[in-house]
């Protein structure tokens, strides 16, 4: 069996003590590999950094017959989720989970977040025990003893410390180095979160600490829901108007939940990118407001997966499993009628409420409207 470390934790024993930072992205998406491109060009400049970034890549074949991996490592672009950038030289595709992590001591988990319970099973006792870890990921299980943040779920199963990065973020955008901020939240060693700081920063991407991971991390988590009716009001045809008031009631949605579940978040945080600058990029321009419009567009008739599927072509919509999510922890805190928006939203979501629902009064929903309710919140 395995050694275990200080947090009871299975750990991966057959370690050299290493010379310099070896960082593993864990995840080969979209983001994950704007992430890898913006790492792998700081570890070629930064001297405490090994050149070469592994990337784990849950391995698919490609129409052409050959395996996503062998194309990524042989083009240096990942043709799938991220076509027409290069990711860097020195980035290498791994399929084999347990390999890309064996030697890493900093780990960035960039997965969609549905599938991180599995992949933190697969990496107990596998990684090294003096890995720090970052979770790019905007979600959040939810289990039988309440709802576990991606960040909490990584420290507990695999022992390790982990920050998050989050903030107004489309993939696309910074992939051709178009201006953006990000928010690296950490808990208090403020060392390791200059150390992701500066793994991240480019002149167009840039990284600001902030001393709040659950308030950064929910910040990332709970857009994904505000988007999502974005994107009902955009299929309704709403107009601006409308839909600054779906970002503003999800604005003060967002900071009540965050607050009911870690008193410790502060206010600031909802002002740094990961807060209200997400919340717009997102409800402008993100995946989740546009599967959304064409579900309203559609009256609801196509679901989800179908839409996400066919517009998605492979990436996932964080948004809809989110509400659902959400939804279980209102449901069971008894909570619901303070959030009518995230509430309305699963509603929508599933079929119960039609996409109008979202600025309407019903008896199913919450018992104020959404537009001009009372501000239930302090
Ligand atoms: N794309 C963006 O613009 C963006 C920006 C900021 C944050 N994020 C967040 O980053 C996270 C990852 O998003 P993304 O855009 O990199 O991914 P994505 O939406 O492109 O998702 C597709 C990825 O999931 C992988 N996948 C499919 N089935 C899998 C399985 N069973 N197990 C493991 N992996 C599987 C695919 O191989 C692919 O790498 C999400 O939480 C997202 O909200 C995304
Ligand atoms: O495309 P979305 O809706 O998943 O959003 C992408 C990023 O989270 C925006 O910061």
């Amino acid at each position: 069996m395995a050694p275990v470390n200080n947090n009871n934790v299975q750990i991966n024993n057959n370690e050299n003590p290493p010379t310099k930072f070896k960082v593993t992205i864990i995840g080969s998406g979209n983001w994950g590999s704007v992430a890898s491109k913006l790492i792998a060009s700081n570890t070629l400049k930064l001297h405490s950094f090994h050149d070469e970034v592994k990337m784990w890549v849950f391995e698919e074949v490609l129409p052409s017959g050959e395996k996503l991996t062998d194309v990524i490592n042989r083009t240096n672009e990942n043709v799938k989720y991220l076509p027409g950038i290069k990711l860097g030289c020195n980035v290498v595709a791994d399929p084999d989970l347990e390999n890309a992590v064996r030697d890493a001591n900093m780990l960035v988990f960039v997965t969609p977040h549905q599938f991180m319970e599995g992949i933190c099973k697969r990496l107990v006792g596998k990684i090294r025990s003096d890995a720090q870890a970052i979770s790019l990921i905007k979600g959040m299980e939810v289990k039988r003893e309440g709802p576990c943040m991606i960040s909490t779920l990584v420290s507990q199963q695999l022992g390790v410390n982990c920050c998050v990065l989050m903030g107004a973020n489309i993939a696309n955008e910074i992939a051709v180095e178009k201006f953006s901020e990000a928010t690296v939240g950490y808990r208090e060693n403020r060392e390791i979160a200059d150390k992701w700081v500066q793994l991240f920063s480019t002149p167009y991407f840039m990284v600001s600490p902030c001393q709040d991971v659950e308030g950064v991390e929910l910040c990332g988590t709970l857009k994904n829901v505000v988007a999502i009716a974005a994107g009902f009001v955009d299929g309704l045809d709403m107009g601006n108007n409308t839909k600054a008031a779906i970002m503003r009631i999800g604005l003060r949605e967002m900071k009540a939940f965050s607050k009911l579940l870690f008193s410790s978040v502060k206010d600031n945080t909802f002002f740094e990118s990961c807060g209200v600058a997400d919340l717009i990029t997102t409800c402008l321009g993100g995946r989740n407001r546009k599967c959304a419009e064409a579900f309203a567009k559609n009256g609801g008739k196509r679901s989800f997966d179908e839409l996400e599927a066919e517009m998605l072509q492979g990436q996932k919509l964080q948004g809809v499993s989110t509400a659902k999510e959400v939804y279980e922890v209102l449901k069971h805190k008894g909570w619901l009628e303070m959030f009518p928006l995230f509430t309305t939203v699963h509603e929508i979501c599933t079929g119960r409420l039609p996409p109008s629902a979202i600025v309407e009064y019903s008896e199913h929903a919450p018992k104020f409207p959404l537009v001009g309710g009372p501000t239930a919140f302090p």
